[in-house]
């Protein structure tokens, strides 16, 4: 397949970055198309530089702004050229963690009207035309409310999207949707190292971090190791969320995570494609058996 397009929809400025960086720009170097959908200008974050403290939404709150710069040019590090706000930027705005005050205000992505939300990926959608949808699982992969809602909103629009009379446009139907994933095995060889490494970074038990999944969950290998660089810099664009010293690096916690090259997924929605062996353990791989697919868009024919 010659004009393979993906479609990755993200909560935050970073997200993409952080779990998909290497396999975007794996695919761009490929030749596919790629399109990064962000559903919010990260608001709400906290500020890891000291100098940059002002832009915090209980300061200035100008972090939005400033976030959108960190995420262009960590677009450019990726390659990706096809990069939309939700809607439009600040549509929908950071709902903070959790819990806290922020996850009530009056545009916070969290409480945005599900239909009207899918209603504006729709469009983009039935516009590219993806064969792959990435976004997180049902728990936004680690619980963000913001995380959540891009699941939802983005399996709302899944279907809605192939759906005949809905809304403007020709029907589209994706073939293949996945969750981002980390494996806990990968995690618990990096907490080891780590561990070892003696960084400045803390150290967290995996079992204490708040997602990870099985190795039998896992059922897609992105081995995109040539592209960890571009990743790397990507990550290092985002450097009121990130601190970043290859292999490791950390959110505004200072809680050491590892740089992988290989970047998992849960096949969702469609038929995976043939199984191949994977990376090996060492490289960010999963132990045997090897029975997973190694491409987003094999099996679509
Ligand atoms: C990776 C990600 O989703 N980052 C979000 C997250 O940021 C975390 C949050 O500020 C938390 O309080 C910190 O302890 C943690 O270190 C941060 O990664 O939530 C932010 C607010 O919604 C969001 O802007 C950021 O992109
Ligand atoms: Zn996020």
């Amino acid at each position: 397949m010659t004009d393979r397009r993906l479609l990755l929809v993200h909560a935050h400025p970073d997200d993409e970055s952080i779990g998909t960086g290497a396999t975007m720009a794996k695919y761009v170097a490929e030749g596919a198309h790629v399109t990064l959908v962000t559903c919010t200008l990260g608001e709400e974050g906290e500020v890891v530089p000291n100098d940059l403290a002002h832009l915090a939404a209980d300061q200035d709150d100008a972090l939005g702004p400033y976030r959108v710069g960190e995420l262009a040019a960590a677009c450019q590090a990726l390659g990706v050229e096809d990069h939309r706000f939700l809607g439009e930027p600040g549509r929908w705005r950071d709902s903070g963690m959790m819990g806290v005050a922020a996850n009530d205000h009056p545009r916070a992505f969290w409480g945005a009207d599900l239909d009207e939300a899918a209603g504006e990926l729709v469009k983009v959608i039935r516009e590219v035309r993806p064969q792959v949808l990435v976004t997180y699982d049902d728990n936004g992969f680690y619980g963000h409310p913001d995380h959540i809602q891009a699941h939802r909103v983005s399996r709302r629009a899944f279907e809605l999207a192939a759906k005949p009379g809905f809304g403007e446009g020709e029907p589209w139907q994706i073939a293949k949707l996945y969750h981002t994933a980390v494996a806990r095995s990968v995690m618990r060889r990096g907490v080891e190292v780590l561990r070892e490494a003696g960084s400045g970074f803390y150290v967290e038990d995996v079992e204490d971090m708040p997602f990870g999944s099985t190795d039998a969950d896992i059922t897609t290998e992105i081995d995109a190791r040539p592209w960890i660089g571009n990743k790397v810099e990507a990550m290092r664009a985002h450097a009121t969320q990130i601190t970043v010293e290859p292999p490791w690096f950390a959110l505004s916690n200072n809680i050491g995570q590892e740089v992988l090259g290989v970047e998992h997924y849960i096949l969702a929605v469609g038929v995976p494609g043939p199984a191949v062996p994977g990376p090996p353990i060492e490289a960010g791989g999963l132990g045997e058996p090897h029975n997973r697919e190694n491409d987003l868009f094999s099996g679509i024919h």
